[in-house]
This record gives C-alpha cells, structure tokens and sequence, in this order.
C-alpha cells in the first residue's frame, strides 16, 4: 500500500523572541502561514521492521539525520510499531531556507504513517509528537495560520490572511537557525508588533498585514549576511508591497496583491537570484488534515 502526502513550506508573517530559557531554546511569538510551495511524500508500507528515506538531494542526508526519518522512528519507537516504511521525498522546497522543509516534512509523514499504520492518533497527538523532533514541527502537522508561543510548539489557530501573491528568493547559501539564536543579541532591538499583525489577519486588512511584517531574526542574518539585504531591496525596487525575511533565513518574502505587479516583482529578481518562486497562501487547516 502507498500514500502521498503533501509538505508545504511555512512563512513567519511576524516573528519576535522574547527571551533565553534555562533549556537554551528561546521564548518567542511568532505569526506562521502554509504557502503552497511543497514537497511530495510517498509513503510506502513495508512488512518489514524498517525505515528507508531516499530524497535523491545532495543537501539532505537519507539517514537516521533526516527529519521525516526521525518522525516515523518516534512513532514506531512510541506506539511499538512492528512495520516498516519506504519514505520517498521529491525536495521543492529550498533546504536550510528558514521556510520548514525538513520540519514540514517530518509533520507530513506522522500524518501519512498515522493513516499507513492504522495508528489513529489525534492531530493534536501528532503535534505533540512533533515538538519532540523540532520546534517548528507541531505548527507543520496542522498547516492553515497559527500563533506560535513556547519554544514554538504551542499552536494557537487563527483565521487566514486575505489573498495575496508570496514571492520568494533564496539567496544560494544556507543559513544555520542554532546559529542566528546563538548570536541574537536582544538588547536594543526592535520588536516587531505581533498583536497588530494578529490584528490585521483578523481584519482582513491586507495594508495593515503589510505594515505589521517583522522579524527579530533579521538583526542577525542580515549582519552575516548581506546579500539578504540586497535582495531586501531589489524586491521593494520591484514594487512588492512589503518584504520581509522568514524565519532565520536566508529566503526573502515579498507580499504582492495584483498579479501584474507580481509577473514584475518575480520576474526582476530572476536576474539576481537563481531560486524564486511565485506562490499563493494556504491560510486553510482543512487542506492537510
Ligand atoms: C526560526 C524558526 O524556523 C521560526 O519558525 C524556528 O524558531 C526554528 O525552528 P526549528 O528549525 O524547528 O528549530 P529546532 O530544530 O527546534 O532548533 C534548532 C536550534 O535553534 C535554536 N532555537 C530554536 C527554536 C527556539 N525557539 N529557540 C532556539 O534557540 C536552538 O539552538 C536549537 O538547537
Ligand atoms: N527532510 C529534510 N529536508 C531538508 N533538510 C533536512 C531534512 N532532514 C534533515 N535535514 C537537514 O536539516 C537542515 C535544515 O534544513 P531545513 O530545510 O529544514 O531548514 P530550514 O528551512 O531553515 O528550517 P526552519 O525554517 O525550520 O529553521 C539541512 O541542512 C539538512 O541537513
């Protein structure tokens, strides 16, 4: 038997760090959104007792380093599965970007497995399950637009945002996330205003989404790396409505509201960027579940 699953990428809308934990991690509150670039998933039951991951991707390992590796070993390991999977990743979604395509795809495999297996977990459960193999991992598992609090794995739902155009450019090298949090100083910055960004989602109200875009992680990226900055600009240049970097990074986001002035936005950033890509919000759970 065979499954395919679907692992769309995340974009943090707003995106604050409100302080160090005892634990290392962060305290954060952060605006997620599922946009519709993915990677595919096949699921393929095994009768036998193993795990094989094959991405054909020289940036991501097939083996026990694989974050969809890790989510269905925990499975097995929690519900004391005696069955196997073949896991089969077609990689869309640019690696070590700040956009979730690991933890996407681990959240796309304990759904897929929990069908495949006949576990019958809650999602609740998988998001759970989840937090344990990465922060970004439980908001993966339900998609659609969510607060994010804790270390990130506390998911609280939201309506999604009005329909825009999500242009997206990664710079050609990676960024390390441990590594922006290392070096995040967090006196003196700016704190990006995440209640009225919440605000705006729940007005529909595309002008203010736009004004209310920000994120603490840039204060690091973009000192390491410049190139962030440069695309910062091209893409306002270009007439996007307002630009923003993901997560760590390195991928720039540029909200665009009319579809010429995407074909433009998109279009002058292929001069400058190999990986860009033009591409829809989801904002709706039901999709994945
Ligand atoms: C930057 C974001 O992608 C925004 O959505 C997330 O905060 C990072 O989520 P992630 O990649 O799933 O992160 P994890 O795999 O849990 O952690 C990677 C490393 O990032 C740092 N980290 C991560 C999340 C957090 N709230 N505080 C942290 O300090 C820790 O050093 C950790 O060792
Ligand atoms: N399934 C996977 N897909 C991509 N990378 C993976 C996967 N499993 C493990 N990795 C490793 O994780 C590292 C980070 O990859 P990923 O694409 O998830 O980063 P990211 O988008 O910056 O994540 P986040 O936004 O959650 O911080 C890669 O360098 C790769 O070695």
């Amino acid at each position: 038997m065979k499954i395919l699953v679907k692992a769309p990428a995340k974009i943090n809308l707003s995106l604050d760090v409100l302080g160090k934990r005892e634990d290392g991690y962060h305290d954060v509150k952060m605006i997620m959104t599922t946009i519709d670039l993915a990677d595919r998933i096949e699921l393929e039951l095994l009768e036998q007792n193993r795990i094989i991951v094959t991405s054909h991707n020289r940036y991501v390992p097939d083996d026990q380093r694989n974050l969809a590796y890790q989510a269905a070993a925990l499975l097995k390991d929690i519900y004391g599965v005696k069955l196997g999977a073949q896991i089969t990743i077609t990689k869309n979604i640019p690696v070590a970007a700040g956009l979730a395509g690991g933890s996407s795809d681990a959240a796309a495999v304990l759904r897929g497995l929990n069908k495949l297996w006949g576990l019958n977990c809650s999602i609740d459960e998988l998001a759970q399950i989840g937090a344990k193999i990465g922060s970004d991992v439980s908001f993966c598992v339900y998609g659609g637009t969510a607060i994010a609090t804790g270390r990130g794995e506390q998911i609280e739902h939201i309506g999604s945002p009005p329909p825009c155009w999500v242009i997206l450019a990664k710079p050609s090298q990676g960024v390390s996330t441990a590594t922006v949090y290392q070096n995040l100083n967090l006196n003196g910055i700016e704190h990006p205003n995440v209640d009225g960004m919440i605000d705006a989602i729940t007005n529909q109200d595309y002008k203010q989404i736009c004004g209310s875009l920000g994120n603490v992680l840039e204060s690091v990226t973009l000192k390491f790396h410049p190139e962030v900055a440069m695309i910062k600009e091209q893409m306002k240049r270009f007439g996007a409505d307002a630009v923003l970097m993901s997560g760590s990074g390195p991928t720039v986001f540029g909200l665009v509201k009319h579809d010429s002035r995407m074909h433009r936005v998109y279009n002058g950033l292929k001069g400058f960027c190999e990986q860009v890509y033009a591409v829809r919000m989801l904002g709706e759970r039901e999709k994945l579940e």
